[in-house]
């Protein structure tokens, strides 16, 4: 469990102070995978970077499994921080030791015994899929496989926690899916709380449990992943959702559309388009789809509609609580009622 209470950490700059992250207060449960979203300079790197005390907090707490590490120093800081591992964007490998070296470095940092250390780096390069690979140099690696011994080596130690720097923002959609995958692996099968920053909303619907979305500094929303995607509750979120769920209807076709144009979304196992079908069934009303899709987050199905309903005023009214009492959130997008 990770308790942040009211951290904040200011730059000092020549040109004066700048505000990384904003008295931000977040619990992050045991064994959950949590993404923090945000645009380029919303303060995602520097509250990763306070957790492990890689910067160090202008104020606030950050309790790790009990003990608040801004009040640690020496070996207890140095204990606690490698049962924290961290991957990076860049992968951060020493390029003149081997893949294996690379993993054997962080075991010599915890002081392993030398017999150890060969055993622990054949099981973690297995864990990795990289049994092969021991003796090449980070050079001789695609993007896809440094970071799996980014993630080797930051799970060398067992620790509790992983935190990931953009783990996955230089690769590839193929490459990215894999390594989301071995990170929802290491997570389900050791137990390891990971927490994840990113720009991309796909990462957060691949594989997360909650999220936060971060902007100058400070959280703006958080919660379940499911309930996020289902109902947005600030514009900048709304925005982030759009670039993973969006309705692509070419404008010329909305424009030609003469009824209420619709935006219908159902949550869950509502069987979304046998709702619809019953309302138009039921009601003085012509509908016509103009998009329809079912995403799945957390794999659970969020069914969302476009649509364009004809009729009176009145017709299409009873209609929309029809559908809102069958379990739809309706909103008129255009024309509005
Ligand atoms: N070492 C530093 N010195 C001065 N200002 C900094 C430093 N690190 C970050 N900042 C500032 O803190 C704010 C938050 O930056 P941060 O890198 O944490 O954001 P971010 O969301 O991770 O962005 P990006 O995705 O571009 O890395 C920005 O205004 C940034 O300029």
């Amino acid at each position: 469990m990770i308790h942040i209470k009211n951290l904040s950490k200011v730059y000092k700059t020549k040109k004066g102070t700048v505000s990384g992250v904003d008295n931000v207060s977040l619990t992050i449960n045991e064994g959950e995978i949590f993404g923090i979203v945000g645009y380029s300079g919303a303060g995602k790197s520097s509250l990763i970077r306070c957790m492990n005390l890689l910067e160090q907090p202008t104020s606030g707490e950050i309790e790790v499994n009990g003990l608040d590490l801004t009040k640690l120093s020496g070996e207890k800081l140095r204990k606690a921080r490698l049962k924290m591992g961290m991957i990076f964007q860049h992968f951060h490998l020493i390029s003149q030791k081997t893949v294996g070296e690379n993993i054997a470095f962080a075991l010599k940092a915890a002081n392993t015994p030398g017999k150890r250390i060969n055993e622990r780096v054949e099981e973690l390069l297995e864990m990795v899929s990289l049994s092969d690979k021991k003796d090449v140099f980070p050079a001789q690696l695609s993007g896809g496989q440094k970071q799996r011994v980014g993630i080797a080596r930051a799970l060398a130690n067992n620790p509790s926690v992983l935190l990931c720097d953009e783990a996955t923002s230089a690769l590839d959609p193929n490459t990215t899916l894999s390594i989301l995958r071995l990170l929802k692996k290491i997570n389900r099968e050791f137990n390891i709380t990971i927490v994840l920053i990113t720009h991309e909303m796909n990462v957060v619907k691949e594989i997360c449990d909650r999220m936060a979305v971060m902007q100058d500094g400070k959280v703006v929303e958080h919660g379940e992943v499911y309930d996020i995607f289902s109902d947005p509750q600030t514009e900048l979120t709304k925005e982030f959702i759009t670039s993973v769920v969006s309705f692509d209807v070419p404008k010329p076709i909305l424009d030609a559309c003469t009824g209420r144009i619709l935006k219908v979304l159902f949550r869950g196992d509502v069987a979304g388009e046998g709702v619809i079908t019953d309302t138009v069934q039921q009601f003085n009303i012509k509908g016509n789809f103009l998009h329809g899709s079912i995403e799945y987050i957390q794999e659970r199905p969020l069914g969302l509609f476009l649509m364009e309903l004809k009729g009176t005023d009145d017709d299409i009214y009873q209609a929309i609580s029809y559908m809102e009492k069958r379990g739809a959130r309706v909103e008129v997008i255009e024309n509005g009622i």
